[in-house]
């Protein structure tokens, strides 16, 4: 296996795969599962609307793969806002409802508009309602655009008790980069807490996965990029991976694409 061949292998299972468009339905959200089932392994985990938790959970169930690919949903999602009860609200809810991981928009314009606490409360607001259940934390680094900016939300996110801090929305014009992922990378080393990291919005080949991936290796070595550490969230980028690895996507799963 070539080392491009490797890190398509690796991305695959570190993917969250993911299906947030306004038009999703439980069919879309059927086939997203069963694309999960590839012949080449299983993503980490489908991201959904939490609309759609208990269709994503039963479709696992029927390609038997519950437990094995884990249901993410967002709140507070798309834009940030800063209500933190509301935050809170929706993720008990979604928790409830089922999901095994919550991705939450951090209030990244209270921010910019100089309210750092409030970030901070409602990443902890969110984190006391999923409890043991992962929180990622969606920071939103395209808007937030200084480096000094994303550092400072990357950094109250841990101090809320994120998970995870991701990158982005994948609704903004200027999504995952680089750079940002150095700087979210950086800050999770610098705080000596066990936090993972997501790149989202625009990965979509597996050169992009291996970039990153290399990126990841560079800062935290080889040994701390696992599910539990790192994630794409990708609606994307699964084609690519399976191509990249010689499988083909089942067409008859494509319908809907
Ligand atoms: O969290 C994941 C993003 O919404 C996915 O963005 P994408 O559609 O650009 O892959």
């Amino acid at each position: 296996m070539t080392e491009f061949e490797q890190a398509a292998r690796q991305a695959l299972v570190l993917m969250d795969l993911t299906s947030l468009n306004d038009d999703d339905s439980d069919a879309i959200i059927r086939e997203l599962c069963a694309r999960a089932n590839t012949p080449a392994g299983h993503p980490a985990a489908v991201c959904v609307y939490p609309r759609f938790i208990a269709t994503a959970r039963e479709a696992l169930a029927e390609q038997g793969l519950t437990g094995k690919v884990k249901v993410a949903t967002v709140t507070n999602f798309p834009h940030g806002e800063a209500d933190v009860e509301r935050a809170a609200a929706e993720t008990r809810a979604a928790i409830a409802a089922g999901a095994d991981e919550v991705d939450v928009v951090f209030p990244y314009r209270a921010l910019m508009a100089g309210d750092a606490e409030v970030g901070r409360e409602l990443v902890a607001a969110c984190k006391r309602e999923c409890g043991d259940a992962v929180l990622k934390v969606i920071l939103e680094t395209g808007e937030l655009k200084e480096a000094g900016l994303i550092s400072r939300a990357g950094m109250l996110a841990i101090d809320g008790g994120a998970d995870f801090l991701k990158t982005s929305t994948g609704k903004v014009a200027v999504n995952a980069t680089l750079e940002a992922a150095d700087l979210l990378l950086t800050t999770i080393k610098a705080s000596g807490r066990d936090v993972g990291f997501k790149a989202a919005g625009g990965v979509r080949t597996a050169e992009d996965a291996a970039a990153y991936l290399q990126l990841a290796e560079r800062v935290m070595g080889a040994d701390w990029i696992t599910p539990a550490h790192f994630r794409f969230g990708a609606s994307g980028l699964l084609g690519s991976l399976l191509a990249t690895l010689g499988t083909e996507e089942d067409k008859g799963s494509m319908e809907g694409y």
